[in-house]
């Protein structure tokens, strides 16, 4: 779609799918690929796909964010299988379908090896790509609400096409997922690999990292130690906050508002304050359906007793 003022005309379509692709769509047995699946996201993902009985699940995962523990309950299971492998490496394997999450999601996490990161996006998604070429397979990537960057448009359409910084901290993983979005619709368009790309928003939910610095997780671990919730300055920041399960009922939902003062507010400012000091009030924070199981989870990771 045309958009920010760039006529696209003369594209040619894409070439038809492969013999190999055709043939899957006439197949009920699944074999699914997920990256990045012993992480929060992506292990919810793996209970979702297990749930059917004719899926069998391959997980791959280098366990830097991501913990066996996320898929206990399918370790040994028959259709179930985990490899442990970094997706910036080429991986051979028989597969049907491919959801590729592999990528450290939280800022501080992205942000401790940034060329790690980056080579995770664009090493990662091409390796994947080369598989779903290889063997036919159709590929998912999850992509993020940062390819926005600050946006200038609220809230954000999906012919926006961003405001990104591309030296900043955070430019590792904005550029990183910008560039995987544009090697899965080339690889689309030359080769005919059928793609599917999901922007997700912040999502929370059980098995989020604790101490991945994220906002819904710092709140409940605060309020769980009872210390004062942290806002990072300039305090007038919002996010459209989606539940894990709300995410994975429709993987392709958008949701969307991110709205940023225009002063680069991303870069967080080192002055970070009490909500109470800075609003002048002590928010209430509402737990939602689900966050009760996050809150006794984080209290048994945190070794604060039940009330
Ligand atoms: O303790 C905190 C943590 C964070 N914040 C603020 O809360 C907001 C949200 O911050 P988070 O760290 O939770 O997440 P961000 O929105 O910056 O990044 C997130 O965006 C979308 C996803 O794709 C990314 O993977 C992601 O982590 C920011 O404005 C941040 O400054 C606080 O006020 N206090």
């Amino acid at each position: 779609m045309a958009s920010n003022g760039e006529k696209q005309s003369g594209t040619k379509p894409p070439p038809p799918p492969s013999p190999l692709r055709n043939s899957k769509f006439f197949q009920s047995n699944m074999r699914i690929l997920i990256t990045g699946g012993a992480g929060f996201i992506g292990s919810h993902l793996v209970d979702r796909l297990m749930e059917n009985e004719k899926n069998e699940v391959i997980v791959v995962d280098n366990y830097f964010t991501g913990s066996k523990d996320n898929l206990r309950k399918w370790i040994g299971h028959p259709r179930f299988e985990l490899i442990r492998h970094d997706v910036t490496e080429p991986l051979l394997i028989e597969v049907d379908q491919i959801y590729h999450l592999a990528c450290p999601a939280s800022p501080i996490f992205y942000k401790h090896n940034p060329v790690k990161t980056i080579k995770t996006n664009v090493m990662g998604t091409l390796n994947m790509l080369g598989l779903a070429k290889r063997v036919g397979a159709r590929i998912l990537l999850t992509s993020t609400s940062e390819v926005y960057g600050d946006p200038l448009v609220h809230p954000q359409p999906e012919t926006y096409w961003g405001n990104v910084n591309p030296i900043g901290v955070r430019s590792c993983y904005d550029e990183g997922k910008r560039v995987a979005e544009t090697l899965m619709f080339d690889y689309h368009r030359q080769h005919g690999i059928e793609i599917r790309v999901a922007r997700i928003f912040n999502t929370y939910g059980p098995r989020m990292n604790i101490d991945d610095g994220r906002v819904v997780s710092n709140f409940i671990a605060q309020a769980l130690r009872d210390e004062p919730l942290t806002v990072q300055a300039p305090g007038t920041q919002t996010r459209s906050f989606c539940f894990v399960s709300d995410m994975l009922i429709n993987p392709d939902v958008k949701i969307i508002s991110v709205e940023n003062t225009p002063d680069d507010p991303r870069q967080r400012k080192p002055d970070i304050t009490s909500a109470k000091e800075l609003l002048g009030w002590e928010p209430k924070v509402k737990l939602r359906e689900g966050l009760p199981l996050m809150e006794e989870d984080f209290r048994l990771r945190l070794g604060v007793p039940k009330k």
